[in-house]
């Protein structure tokens, strides 16, 4: 288990405070408060249908493109409101990227699936410094020696955990702070979800991660902090060492022995 914990006095990089969120009449998150430490990954977990993933969306706003959503309370990464009118969702979505369930590389070539954003936020003056940009992400991503002689083709012809490396580098392209991760190996095999593991405490190291997974094994080997939600409620957050070790709360201890989920 991974059990470095938050330095105590540690400013958190992402706060969230009395989040309440409807999707029309139904609620799917009550009064959720939660921090979110830098360099660490923060593991959600908690039974299907229980808001982990309505969560994590909140953090980046990507609730916002569903109809008939509702949000209250706060959000912030670090003393920026995200709800707040003057935010730019690009910007935010660059400072807080995401990686899905299912890789989705874009149908482009392997080059072009990292450099689109860099374009897009104009990060690169010159083509040497775009590759610099595309060469680094894939470094950073573990994915660079496989692909270093085949960045002309397609992407979506990489394996489902290249392609799931390759969408990680390409949210790694646009230097984020925080990267949220879906379910990130839920499609992979054990190989290469154990590839993705051990490039998600690699990545800790310049990053702050956010994770949701089903497997609570994953959670305890990946994240310094676990965060238990159930019907919409965040029942227990703390140290993944201690939420899986010594759970405060009984529906947590249930949870972990697999008396219900
Ligand atoms: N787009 C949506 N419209 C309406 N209800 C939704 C929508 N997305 C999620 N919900 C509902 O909100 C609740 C929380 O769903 P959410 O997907 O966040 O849970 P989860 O814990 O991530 O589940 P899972 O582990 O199955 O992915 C569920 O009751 C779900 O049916």
């Amino acid at each position: 288990m991974n059990s470095s914990s938050i330095p105590s006095g540690a400013v958190p990089k992402m706060t969230a405070r009395k989040l309440n969120l409807f999707y029309g009449e139904k609620q799917a998150l009550f009064d959720v408060d939660l921090d979110i430490f830098a360099n660490s990954v923060t593991a959600l977990i908690g039974p299907s249908g229980c808001g982990k993933s309505t969560f994590l969306r909140c953090l980046n706003r990507m609730n916002d493109t569903i109809a008939g959503v509702r949000i209250d309370g706060k959000v912030k990464l670090e003393t920026t409101d995200i709800y707040d009118r003057s935010v730019d969702v690009v910007q935010l979505r660059a400072r807080v990227g995401m990686v899905f369930q299912k890789p989705n590389p874009f149908p482009k070539t392997i080059y072009e699936n990292v450099a689109y954003g860099p374009r897009i936020h104009g990060l690169a003056d010159s083509r040497a410094e775009l590759d610099d940009i595309v060469e680094r992400s894939l470094k950073r991503a573990g994915l660079f020696e496989e692909v270093k002689n085949r960045l002309q083709e397609g992407g979506t012809g990489l394996s489902g955990g290249q392609q799931q490396r390759l969408c990680i580098a390409r949210a790694i392209a646009v230097d984020p702070e925080v990267i949220l991760m879906d379910e990130p190996c839920s499609a992979l095999d054990p190989i290469a979800t154990a590839r993705i593991e051990e490039l998600i405490d690699e990545l800790r190291e310049n990053y702050t991660i956010a994770i949701v997974t089903h497997s609570m094994q994953q959670a305890a080997r990946v994240s310094q902090r676990t965060a238990f939600f159930h019907l919409g409620q965040l029942v227990e957050y703390g140290d993944t060492e201690q939420v899986f070790t010594n759970p405060r709360e009984t529906r947590t201890q249930d949870y972990i022995t697999g008396r219900f989920g």
